[in-house]
């Protein structure tokens, strides 16, 4: 079944094209990854998705519901998370706060009931302090709940930050980048936490240089050149695919599953 569905997307900075014209789909329970050399257009494609910015032209829709001029956190609300290039956790807060504040687009309190601890405030406090303990045990972080967020080594707070999207509950998930800088364990661990995600029923759109990370784990993989999608299949087409191999300039680049 299609999950989301976005046709003719193009995005326009200052006379520049970003992206352009370019149609995707993601089918409930895939692994779709979106790969090309850089400023291809893969950043802003996110951006698009997830309601930082809204298309000079082309729709979006998600469950066929159109969602183009939302809001990001209403994005959120209907099932779409996100993590960043740039890790955006909050340092000196712990672990556990740092994933509690993703269920923020969940939760029904208000001001009265956070100042006056009302008892059903309390009631969804602890709750909600018990879900995020429950996506810490998820992704292997719970014996470090108290621990700041900014003591965690790289590869830990990369997992928090997907800790922290799965919070809000999303049926899809976009990480943007997220072995960038991961040494060749954590990167692994990262390919068994993406496959135990997936097994879980959810979406998953990766944006990802890693070439081998790429070609082992996604369904399918959809390639933009300068703004542009230039082929669209599954890992072993991709590799073979002509188009691809010569936006990515060497050869062996793809075959040999090196970072590009
Ligand atoms: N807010 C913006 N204002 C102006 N130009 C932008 C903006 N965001 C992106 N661009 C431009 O759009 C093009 C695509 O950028 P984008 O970040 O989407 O590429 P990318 O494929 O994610 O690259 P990378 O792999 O380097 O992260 C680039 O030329 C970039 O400079």
């Amino acid at each position: 079944m299609e999950l989301l569905e976005g046709n003719n997307l193009t995005m326009v900075f200052g006379g520049l094209s970003a992206l352009n014209s370019v149609d995707i789909k993601i089918n409930t329970g895939e692994v779709l990854s979106v790969i090309g050399p850089n400023g291809a257009g893969k950043t802003t494609l996110f951006n698009l998705l997830t309601g930082v910015y809204s298309p000079t032209e082309g729709k979006i829709y998600f469950r066929k519901k159109e969602i183009k001029n939302l809001k990001p956190y209403e994005i959120t609300k209907m099932g779409i998370a996100r993590t960043f290039q740039n890790i955006r956790l909050f340092g000196e807060m712990s672990v556990l706060d740092n994933v509690i504040i993703g269920q923020h687009c969940r939760t029904k309190t208000g001001v009265f009931g956070a100042i006056f601890k009302t008892p059903s405030a309390k009631k969804e406090e602890a709750l909600v302090k018990e879900k995020a303990m429950d996506v810490l045990k998820f992704v292997g972080l719970e014996a470090l709940h108290n621990e700041k967020a900014k003591n965690l080594p790289y590869g830990k707070q990369r997992r928090l930050e997907m800790a922290r999207a799965l919070a809000t509950d999303p049926e899809l998930i976009l990480l943007d980048e997220p072995a960038a800088g991961m040494n060749p364990q954590e990167t692994n661990e990262l390919i068994e936490l993406i496959e135990k995600l997936n097994d879980k029923g959810k979406t998953v759109l990766l944006i990802e240089h890693d070439m081998k990370l790429v070609m082992g784990i996604s369904k399918r993989i959809m390639v933009l050149d300068y703004g542009k999608k230039i082929a669209d299949g599954p890992p072993d087409e991709i590799k073979n695919d002509e188009k691809v191999i010569k936006a990515y300039l060497g050869e062996s680049s793809l075959k040999e599953g090196r970072a590009c």
